[in-house]
C-alpha cells in the first residue's frame, strides 16, 4: 500500500480551455494516507471519476503531479502503478469459471498455485460465491458478476490501492449493505488504501473513515462523518449531507446578531474576520427546537419518518425544516429556537469562524 499525494492537479477535457469553468478539476492538492479508507462524495459531474482515473493512471492530468510514496508516477501506466480498480459495471471473463476469474490477476503475476488457491477461496468466501467456484461467469446475474469484479479487486494483497467507482450500483439493496460492511471489515483486517467514489451519502458515511466532498471540480471539505455533520465548511456540504440537509437562511449582520427579515438570532460568537459577500445562517434541522417560546412560525407540513417527525415551518416566507421525536407535541402557537451549538455563519458559501466555536 502507498501514500498517494496529489499536487496541484488540474484537468480539462477541452483542447483550449479558456477559464476555470472549462476544467473538470479546478485544483486538487491532497494526500491520501497509506492504509486510509476514503470516500469521494459529490453530485453527478463534480469530477469524482476524473480524479479517480488520474490516480489510477487511466487519465493523465493536464497539470500537476501524482506521487506514490513520494515517487512521481504522473507518467506511469495503471499497471505500473499497481492499482486494483472496480468499476460501476462488471468486468468479467464470461468464458472463465468464477474461480479462474479471481485467479487471473494472481496467475498473471506468477503467484504460486497453492497461494492462488488460498487467496481465491478466501475471497470467494468474502463475496459469498464459494458455492459457484466452478460455474462459468456467462450465465450469472449482473449482481453476481459485479461481485466477481469486486473479488478481482480484492484478491491481490500487493496492490498500492484499491479504487472503487460506484461499485454497488447494480447490486440489490440488501446485498449492498452486506458488501459495504464486508469492505469495511476487510479494510480493518488488511489495511488496504481504499478510495471509494459514490454520490450516495449513506454509502460514503458508512464506508469511510474520511469523506472527501467534491463540488464543481473542487474538494470543498475533507472530514470524518461527524465533522461534516457538525461543522460543514461550505454550504454545499451542509445541504448535501443530512436528511433533510442544513437550513440556510439569508441574513444581515449587526454585531453578534443575525437578522432574518425582522427576526433576530444571537450568534454564539463574533466573526473573527471582515465579511464580504452574501451572508447565510446555517442550522441543521436537528438543532431547531420546537416549543411555546422563541420565534413564532407557521407549520406548513409534518412528515412521519419512523421514530421522528420532519416539520416544515414557515418563518417570514422562508421554509425551515426541523426534526422532533415521534411523540413530541406540536403546540397550538408554535415557536422555534436555534440551539447555539448548531448555529453556523457562511459568507459567500464558506463557513465563518465565530471565535467561540471550534
Ligand atoms: N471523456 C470526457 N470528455 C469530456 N468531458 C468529460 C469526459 N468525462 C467527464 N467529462 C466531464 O467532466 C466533468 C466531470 O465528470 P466526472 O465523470 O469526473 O464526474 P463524476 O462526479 O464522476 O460524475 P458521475 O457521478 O456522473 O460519474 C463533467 O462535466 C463531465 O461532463
Amino acid at each position: 500500500m502507498a501514500l498517494i499525494a496529489l499536487e496541484k492537479i488540474r484537468h480539462t477535457y477541452q483542447e483550449r480551455p479558456r477559464s476555470d469553468a472549462d476544467y473538470a478539476l479546478k485544483e486538487v492538492t491532497h494526500q491520501f494516507a497509506d492504509g486510509g479508507a476514503y470516500a469521494l462524495l459529490g453530485p453527478s459531474g463534480c469530477g469524482k471519476t476524473t480524479l479517480l482515473n488520474i490516480i489510477s493512471g487511466l487519465i493523465q492530468a493536464s497539470e500537476g503531479r501524482v506521487l506514490f510514496d513520494r515517487h512521481d508516477v504522473s507518467a506511469a501506466s495503471t499497471q505500473e502503478r499497481n492499482i486494483a480498480q472496480v468499476f460501476q459495471f462488471p468486468v468479467v471473463y464470461d468464458t472463465m469459471t468464477v474461480y479462474d476469474n479471481l485467479a487471473f490477476p494472481l496467475r498473471n503475476r506468477a503467484v504460486s498455485e497453492p497461494e492462488v488457491a488460498r487467496k481465491v477461496r478466501e475471497t470467494l468466501e468474502l463475496i459469498g460465491l464459494s458455492e459457484m467456484a466452478g460455474t462459468r461467469a456467462r450465465g450469472l446475474t449482473a449482481d453476481q458478476k459485479q461481485k466477481i469484479s469486486l473479488g478481482r479487486g480484492l484478491v491481490r494483497a500487493d496492490v498500492n490501492a484499491i479504487l472503487f467507482d460506484e461499485p454497488l450500483t447494480v447490486i440489490d439493496p440488501h446485498m449492498k449493505w452486506v458488501l459495504r460492511s464486508q469492505l469495511k471489515q476487510l479494510h480493518r483486517r488488511y489495511g488496504f488504501t481504499m478510495l471509494y467514489v459514490t454520490h450516495d451519502q449513506t454509502e460514503a458515511l458508512t464506508f469511510a473513515e474520511k469523506v472527501v466532498v467534491m463540488y464543481d471540480g473542487e474538494i470543498v471539505q475533507i472530514g470524518t462523518p461527524a465533522e461534516l455533520f457538525e461543522r460543514p465548511r461550505h454550504t454545499f456540504v451542509g445541504y448535501f449531507i443530512g436528511s433533510p440537509g442544513m437550513n440556510l437562511l439569508p441574513v444581515e449582520l449587526a454585531g453578534d446578531e443575525a437578522w432574518i427579515g425582522s427576526t433576530h438570532v444571537k450568534l454564539p460568537g463574533m466573526p473573527s474576520q471582515t465579511l464580504t459577500g452574501a451572508l447565510e445562517l446555517g442550522i441543521r434541522p436537528e438543532f431547531v427546537r420546537l416549543g411555546r417560546e422563541g420565534i413564532a412560525v407557521d407549520i406548513a407540513k409534518v412528515e412521519d419518518v419512523g421514530r421522528r417527525k420532519i416539520i416544515r415551518a414557515n418563518l417570514e416566507g422562508r421554509e425551515i425544516a426541523l426534526i422532533v421525536g415521534e411523540d413530541e407535541e406540536i403546540p397550538a402557537e408554535p415557536h422555534i429556537r436555534f440551539a447555539p451549538e448548531g448555529i453556523n455563519l457562511y459568507a459567500d458559501s464558506w463557513r465563518v469562524d465565530l471565535g467561540s466555536q471550534s
